[in-house]
């Protein structure tokens, strides 16, 4: 039998807990855990609103490319669980290599429960900085990355009233779903 490594990706907008359940998920499956901000973060030396501010949004969606591939290169096929940033979906090349190279899951929220995360902690995310309530700018995201987000995932889990231990949970069921499926593919 082919030993199959999790290779796991974590898509979704801002607030949808990738972070956080990459992280829960990394542990419980005891592979590394990659989180693309912060990979970005360390090879700058300077903050993502630092970035933005310096590089703008064109400058920080080159990075995240740049780090996207290297990760890949590094992990697919190794293991490993990859929170991404919400809009690594812009790009067009980006969904193409995360859907050849990860089980991608996208973590689906209500624009209601992201709102009440993002609150908390707005500062941190620049996109977040338009002077519109924040609710218009989730829900136009929200409409902007939807298709993409629907493209490039293999599997969905709706985090809504979850708790991040019960995503990290349906993470991990979907991901033996899809091995389970290719053993039946592959006739083993
Ligand atoms: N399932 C959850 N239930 C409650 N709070 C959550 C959940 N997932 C994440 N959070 C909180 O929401 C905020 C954003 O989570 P984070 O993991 O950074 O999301 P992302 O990486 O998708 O932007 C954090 O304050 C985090 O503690
Ligand atoms: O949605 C986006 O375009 C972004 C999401 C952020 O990551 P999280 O989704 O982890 O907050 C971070 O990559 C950057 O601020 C841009
Ligand atoms: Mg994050």
């Amino acid at each position: 039998m082919r030993v199959r490594r999790p290779c796991i990706a974590l898509v979704g907008l801002m607030g949808a807990g990738k972070t956080s359940v990459g992280r829960e998920v990394a542990e419980r499956l005891a592979v590394p855990f990659i989180d693309l901000d912060e990979e970005i973060v360390r090879r700058q030396g300077c903050s993502i609103p630092d970035i933005f501010a310096a590089s703008g949004e064109t400058g920080f969606r080159r990075m995240e490319h740049d780090v996207l591939q290297d990760v890949t290169m590094a992990r697919a096929g190794q293991g490993g669980v990859l929170a991404t940033g919400g809009g690594v979906v812009v790009t067009p090349e980006n969904r193409t290599l995360l859907r050849a190279s990860w089980h991608v899951v996208w973590l689906r929220a209500r624009v209601e429960t992201l709102v009440e995360r993002l609150a908390r902690d707005e500062a941190e995310r620049p996109l977040l900085q338009t002077g519109h309530p924040l609710a218009m700018r989730v829900r136009e995201l929200a409409r902007i990355r939807t298709p993409w987000y629907r493209e490039v995932a293999h599997a969905v889990v709706d985090v809504d009233g979850l708790s991040v231990a019960a995503v990290a949970e349906q993470v991990i069921q979907s991901w033996c779903g899809a091995v389970s499926s290719q053993r039946v593919r592959e006739g083993e």
